[in-house]
């Protein structure tokens, strides 16, 4: 496929730029008037219109006039949690009521009432919900995805939602990588019992889901009310040993200790980061853990928004991802994070781009493969609508400019 008149093609980072720091996160490389070659599924050239293959040779292609249209490289969406039995929109009304988080998670919803939903459900059920919402979220310009278990919370439920997850693996047209949750919070039974749960992820749950090859990474809620500093550490320890790489739910409620817990086990990355001080700061700078923020959680939960500002002063690099799911976040939407991000984060458009594309396929381990355009990477893109400037996008929120979705060099039509 040619895709030619390219008003800008844009994310053209060197080949061998996989994350960026700080302030190279500003430096969005943008080529203007353009062509773009995929073959097998990969990006094969591409450069400014004087050098385009020639109109005899385009007639060996399928060709795209992308005439005053922007091309992005997708989405890479580095935090989600699509597996769900049921939406909890009871939750959103007892929010308005007044209701916060922790209290409706102390009342017996919040991750509780999920697990008690997917414990019943079948895992073609799961399965076939699971993969629509991947469906709508590839259609809004992802093509990359992080899915995590964390609603089973039951020898049998956690195993449930990984192989669930190892479907949707196989059968979307996309990268999916998968993490492991059983310590999103403690079930009901272990209650007053935390080093019995602990025992049991720890001595069944993880040799089980290493011997299957269920999960790329371990996931732990390290929160105020949920898992403590120590308890990470001890779960965290115990995944080394199966070579599972942590990626943590850090700082959501409080400055909780997961963010330096995660960088001492050298997380992927530390995800959340809604509460921080200097400390946290300063343990993330230079660091190669990602931090990877959620402003749609922020604004659904009217939750503090992460200090974007400060972790970029500090040379940190950010990632950003939607953290789909039925109690925080109940959208799977990237384009409105990139809006959020710059209206809420007061990140600039290139930055959040870099931090939705390059940064966020670092933060799944994929960025030889995804998030930037270069040669030889997998040609998975978008083609947006006409539009006046790059920063359009993340202006004009709540509205989608993609309009056309290449997925392994193909057009998608879902
Ligand atoms: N905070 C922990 N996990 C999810 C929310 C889970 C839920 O409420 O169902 C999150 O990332 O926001
Ligand atoms: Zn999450």
């Amino acid at each position: 496929m040619l895709i030619t008149q390219i008003k800008a093609l844009v994310g053209v980072h060197p080949k061998e730029t996989f994350v960026l720091h700080g302030d190279e996160m500003a430096q969005l490389p943008t080529l203007e008037n353009a062509w773009l070659l995929l073959e097998n599924g990969l990006i094969k050239d591409f450069g400014p219109m004087f050098t385009c293959p020639s109109s005899t040779e385009n007639n060996q292609h399928e060709t795209i006039n992308a005439e005053g249209k922007y091309v992005f490289p997708s989405w890479c969406d580095s935090h989600s949690h699509v597996v769900f039995a049921a939406s909890r929109e009871e939750e959103f009304v007892m929010k308005i009521e007044g209701k916060g988080y922790e209290e409706i998670a102390a009342a017996g919803g919040g991750i509780l009432n999920s697990a008690n939903k997917l414990a019943n459900a079948s895992e073609e059920e799961l399965f076939e919900s699971a993969r629509k919402r991947v469906v709508d979220m590839i259609k809004q310009g992802t093509a990359a995805i992080e899915i995590k278990s964390g609603y089973g919370l039951t020898f049998e439920s956690e195993l449930k939602m990984l192989r669930v997850i190892k479907r949707l693996k196989n059968e979307l047209p996309i990268p999916v990588k998968a993490t492991f949750l059983a310590a999103h919070t403690y079930p009901q039974v272990y209650k007053n019992d935390h080093q019995g749960y602990i025992d049991l992820i720890i001595n069944e749950m993880l040799p089980a889901v290493a011997e299957e090859k269920l999960a790329d990474y371990i996931d732990v809620f390290c929160e105020r009310g949920f898992f403590s500093v120590e308890e990470t550490d001890q779960i965290l320890t115990a995944a080394a040993k199966f070579d599972l790489k942590p990626k943590i739910h850090a700082n959501q409620l409080s400055v909780s200790g997961g963010v330096q817990i995660g960088v001492k086990h050298g997380a992927v990355s530390v995800d959340h980061l809604e509460e921080t001080d200097d400390d946290v700061l300063k343990s993330l700078a230079n660091n190669p853990t990602i931090a990877t923020l959620l402003p749609s959680c922020s604004f659904y939960l009217n939750i503090p928004f992460a200090n974007a500002r400060g972790l970029m002063q500090n040379h940190a690099a950010i990632a950003l991802a939607t953290d789909y799911n039925p109690g925080s976040t109940p959208s799977g939407n990237m384009n409105f994070v990139v809006s959020l991000a710059c209206i809420k984060l007061k990140m600039m458009p290139e930055e959040a781009i870099n931090a939705a594309t390059l940064n966020g396929a670092a933060a799944m381990e994929l960025s030889k493969e995804m998030g930037s355009i270069a040669i030889g990477k997998r040609a998975n893109l978008f083609i947006t609508r006409t539009i006046p400037a790059l920063a359009y996008l993340p202006y004009s929120f709540g509205q989608s400019q993609v309009e056309t979705i290449i997925l392994n060099g193909e057009i998608y039509n879902g």
